[in-house]
């Protein structure tokens, strides 16, 4: 049993390219919108990003239900079709919570999970992430697992590369982290663990070069559901050293963010930028507030001052 799950880890296809990490499309009375999903899908496999994380950070799961949380997963996985791969993040405050959504996520048909760190009552060591982690991976056994690391919104920063050494021992699928966090020195370490063993998703879009400078050819990002090309551009561009091209394009991607940033970061401004995309995300569940009329004039004001329907 274990001996097949190390093979099967070790032959895992390793995630490359973009994975654009899903809004929770919502109705008008903020209940979640299912049917939106299907657009959601097809819109995603017309721009060639290579998967989705589904209800991370930027798809509210800390204000979903684990019944929506299963529901929205299995929505996904039935409308993408096998067009591009589908990572379950399962992380929950509740560990006992986490392994039922791992569970499903396996038998749903996802292509990997993710759990994010707990954040109420936090681990002290990095022994203690371990012992939460390992029941949830272990729910979903065939499926590789991420430690999704955000230190600024889980108050948790303990050594991923020590967790990645010492998780290993506990947890046979694990595969790597995706790292939200500006420390590209452990960034670099981690890459670098045991030969290029683990892979480590980069977090924050903004500085998407400097993580594929590191080594990393992956990424994870709200805002790659809405401008793909100017990523994918940035992954070329590396691709073929022509570091000058990949910076041009990077300091676009930071226009984007310093508008969102301005609307109340990656999930309301993000959420905000969808619907005017096309895709009816709706609006945050509380505490993140609606969005007003106003505010979506003022939005489309300042997106067409940077040219971002062009
Ligand atoms: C908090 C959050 O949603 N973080 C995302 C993922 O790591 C990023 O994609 C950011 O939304 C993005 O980098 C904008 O700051
Ligand atoms: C961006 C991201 O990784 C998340 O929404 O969880």
């Amino acid at each position: 049993m274990l001996l097949t799950i190390l093979r099967k880890m070790k032959n895992r296809e390793r995630l490359k390219g973009l994975i654009a990490a899903t809004f929770t499309p919502m109705l008008a009375n903020g209940e979640v919108n299912y049917d939106e999903i299907g657009n959601y899908a097809r819109y995603i496999e017309k721009t060639g990003i290579n998967g989705v994380f589904v209800c991370g950070t930027t798809g509210e799961s800390t204000s979903l239900t684990t019944s929506e949380r299963k529901q929205i997963l299995s929505t996904w996985v039935k409308e993408a079709k096998g067009a591009f791969k589908i990572i379950a993040h399962v992380g929950s405050n509740c560990q006992h919570e986490a392994m039922e959504l791992a569970s499903h996520a396996q038998t749903c048909g996802a292509d990997g999970i993710a759990a994010i760190a707990p954040s109420f009552f936090k681990p002290a060591t990095v022994t203690d992430l371990v012992q939460f982690f390992k029941p949830i991976a272990a729910s979903a056994s065939n499926l590789p697992f991420y430690y999704y690391n955000m230190p600024a919104m889980t108050g948790v920063n303990l050594a991923v590369d020590q967790f990645l050494l010492e998780g290993k021992k506990h947890i046979p699928t694990l595969a790597g982290t995706k790292f939200t966090h500006n420390n590209l020195m452990e960034m670099g370490v981690c890459l670098a663990l045991n030969n290029g063993e683990f892979e480590v998703l980069h977090g924050y879009d903004e500085i998407l070069i400097t993580g594929l400078a590191m080594g990393a050819v992956a990424g994870v990002g709200s805002t790659y559901n809405y401008i793909p090309s100017v990523y994918q551009g940035i992954i070329e561009a590396m691709q073929n050293n022509d570091v000058e091209k990949a910076r041009i394009l990077q300091m676009r991607s930071i226009q984007v963010v310093e508008i969102i940033i301005k609307y109340g970061g990656g999930v309301r401004g993000g959420k905000a930028i969808m619907n005017l995309t096309g895709i009816k995300c709706g609006d945050c569940r509380p505490p993140i507030s609606p969005f007003s009329e106003e505010e979506y004039a003022m939005l489309t004001n300042d997106l067409n001052n940077i040219h971002f329907f062009k």
